[in-house]
């Protein structure tokens, strides 16, 4: 059984929080017919979290280029949901929830325990990391959507520098 990836499985499990908002996201963005790319928003983010970094021990740059990698892994979900849903010419029935009330208030909350995990997981480097990161990866979803999320979420994660 594949345990030797498990200290990856906390920080990983925060990534992909993240990442289950992001068809919410899209589907908001489809019924308003709004840009995904919001940069205003995107440096209001990167912001908070160099601001909370050393709470967590974490380098400002270091949450940033992180959160930046969380936000890029984001958009790509969002544009392949909206392609999908161009494709069939409508998007699912769910009432859209809506981004500034409610998506993007979770989307803050789950900064803390990512930002945590990140800190956890610096503090004590996993040995040969960029191998059992891929491991983890592979590991953790066989959706090719997910999984390309998760490699674009996580691109700088064994690279501290
Ligand atoms: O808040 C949004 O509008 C989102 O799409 C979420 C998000 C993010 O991941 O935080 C992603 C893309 C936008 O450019 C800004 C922020």
């Amino acid at each position: 059984p594949p345990s030797y990836h498990a200290e990856f499985a906390p920080l990983l499990s925060a990534i992909e929080q993240r990442l289950d908002l992001a068809s919410s996201v899209a589907r908001h963005k489809w019924a308003h017919d709004i840009a995904v790319q919001a940069p205003v928003r995107e440096a209001e983010v990167l912001e908070q979290v160099r601001a909370a970094a050393s709470d967590y021990g974490l380098a400002p740059e270091r949450a940033k280029a992180f959160f930046a990698d969380q936000i890029e892994a984001n958009k790509l979900v969002q544009y392949a949901m909206l392609d999908r849903w161009r494709a069939l010419g409508r998007a699912p029935q769910e009432a859209p929830r809506d981004l500034s009330s409610e998506l993007r208030p979770r989307l803050d909350k789950l900064q803390a325990s990512l930002l945590f995990e990140l800190g956890q997981m610096d503090h004590q480097p996993p040995m040969d990391c960029p191998r059992k990161l891929a491991q983890a990866l592979a590991a953790r979803t066989h959706d090719p959507l997910r999984h390309l999320a998760l490699v674009r979420a996580s691109g700088q994660l064994c690279r501290k520098q």
